[in-house]
């Protein structure tokens, strides 16, 4: 198995690109469902997401090939199997997106309870309740999602939950009301700009689709969709993440490929953190952070254009290496903090208290052997590992690789010493002395 070790302290400068956003590109990529002909994908990020969504795609019908840059061109083949499998639902959290897709273009789906990161509690009832008003008859049977219907009609909808409105089951929603006859309405629909992505994406296949990015999208069925060609949007939060790299080592880094209007929080709270951010056109951001002195601050994690839940954990990483006292609040997740206690095996001082964490900042991290319990908490330890004294070993980084591309030869290229090894080649803790600020 895979770990990465990093040895800490280098001021990470220069340049480097986002990729394509592996949250916009795998609802996309089942959306192909729905269509006749080719569509053809590109910026399509090359992580492990990507390609256990294009295996589970595969065994229901479609014929996919990879060409250079990132390019995908996707067309059903066969349709004659609508079944989405554990063994490949369970890897990922968007499997799910093929639900809607199958249920609308064949009339049945029988897709496995997916799986994800370990963030809290995931059901998926608002995504069931809403393909259910558009006339689906749905059962859980034998841990999967049994979906059946002759033909879909218009509802009216809503996506509000308990913690905000669903991203996944607005794009299961959107796409399967694309063929339903008639008008749907989704109410509380969420704003993320991976969902306006695929919004744009069925409408340039012959969908009609109007509001997505407000709080109520409007699809009038249509009777087919044909395949196209589309461009996939900047991964914000991998943006987002390399960032966070360049302040947290104090260092100078351009990141550019980038959409800033994605990025309108999280910059703002680099701003007041006292990280100097520049920007350039639409498309690249400078973080300068060497001489800066930096402030503690409140943060919480809320759906878009909030700062995402899916940077919580990168911030954490950062706060813990700021003097005085931060807390971050996840009102998305509440219970997506495993990486508190990782984190403060590299010498943080956080402390948890229900949906938000407490972190005194230190003078300095130490590097340790961690463990990786979800995408973003990998990420969270890497960046710690990139400042932290000595050398720090992350384990468990197949969460990483389901969701960043090229993350380490990225950090690589801007000066980190980062290599990604066997984990039996890296067997002895690291010998370090733990400091704390009083
Ligand atoms: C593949 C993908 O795009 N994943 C993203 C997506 O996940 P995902 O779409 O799974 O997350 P949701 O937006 O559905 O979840 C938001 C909140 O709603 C709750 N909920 C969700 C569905 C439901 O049927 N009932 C319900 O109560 C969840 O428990 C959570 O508290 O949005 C999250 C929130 O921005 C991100 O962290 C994930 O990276
Ligand atoms: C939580 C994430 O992914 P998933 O929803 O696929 O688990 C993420 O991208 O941070």
């Amino acid at each position: 198995m895979d770990v990465l070790r990093i040895r800490g302290g280098v001021p990470l400068s220069g340049v480097v690109s986002a990729s394509g956003s592996k949250n916009a590109a795998l609802p996309i990529m089942a959306s192909c469902l729905l269509a006749h002909g080719r569509t053809q994908l590109e910026r399509v990020p090359d992580l492990v997401d990507v390609h256990t969504l294009r295996q589970l795609l595969t065994d229901i019908g479609c014929h996919i090939e990879s060409h250079q840059d990132g390019v995908l061109s996707i067309e059903v083949a066969e349709e004659s199997s609508s079944e989405a499998e554990y063994e490949l639902v369970r890897k990922m959290r968007a499997s799910v997106c093929v639900l809607g897709p199958l249920l609308a273009k064949r009339g049945f789906a029988r897709v496995s309870l997916p799986g994800g990161c370990q963030i809290g509690h995931r059901p998926i009832d608002l995504h069931l309740q809403g393909l259910s008003a558009l006339g689906a008859d749905i059962e859980i049977r034998n841990g999967s999602v049994v979906a059946s219907a002759t033909q879909l009609r218009g509802a009216r909808v809503t996506m509000s939950g308990a913690f905000g409105s669903s991203v996944t089951g607005t794009c299961n929603v959107m796409s399967a009301a694309t063929l339903a006859r008639g008008t749907t309405v989704i109410d509380a629909a969420a704003q993320e700009p991976e969902v306006v992505a695929l919004a744009e994406f069925l409408n340039a296949m012959g969908a009609k689709i109007e509001g997505a990015g407000t709080e109520t999208i409007e699809i009038q069925g249509v009777e087919a969709l044909e395949g196209t060609t589309f461009t996939i949007i900047p991964d914000r939060i991998e943006a987002a993440t390399l960032l966070i790299a360049g302040a947290i080592t104090r260092g100078s880094l351009t990141v550019n490929e980038l959409c800033l209007a994605h990025l309108e929080a999280v910059l703002e709270l680099l701003s007041d953190i006292g990280v100097c951010v520049e920007t350039s056109g639409n498309d690249a951001v400078r973080v300068e952070a060497g001489k800066n002195s930096f402030r503690p601050l409140r943060v919480s994690a809320v759906p878009y254009p909030g700062v995402p839940t899916d940077v919580q954990a990168q911030l954490m990483a950062f706060l813990s290496t700021i003097r005085g006292q931060s807390s971050i609040r996840d009102q998305v997740f509440p219970d997506r903090f495993i990486h508190c206690a990782e984190l403060n095996r590299m010498g943080a001082s956080i402390q948890q208290f229900g949906n938000r964490a407490v972190i005194r900042g230190v003078d300095r991290l130490q590097g340790a052997h961690v463990m990786a319990s979800d995408l973003r908490a990998s990420a969270a330890l890497v960046l710690a590992g990139l400042v932290a004294q000595g050398e720090t070993v992350v384990r468990r980084i197949y969460h990483l690789d389901r969701g960043y591309e090229a993350l380490e030869r990225k950090l690589r290229c801007v000066g980190a010493d980062i290599e990604r090894m066997d984990a039996a080649d890296c067997l002895n803790p690291p010998q370090t002395e733990l400091r704390y600020t009083a």
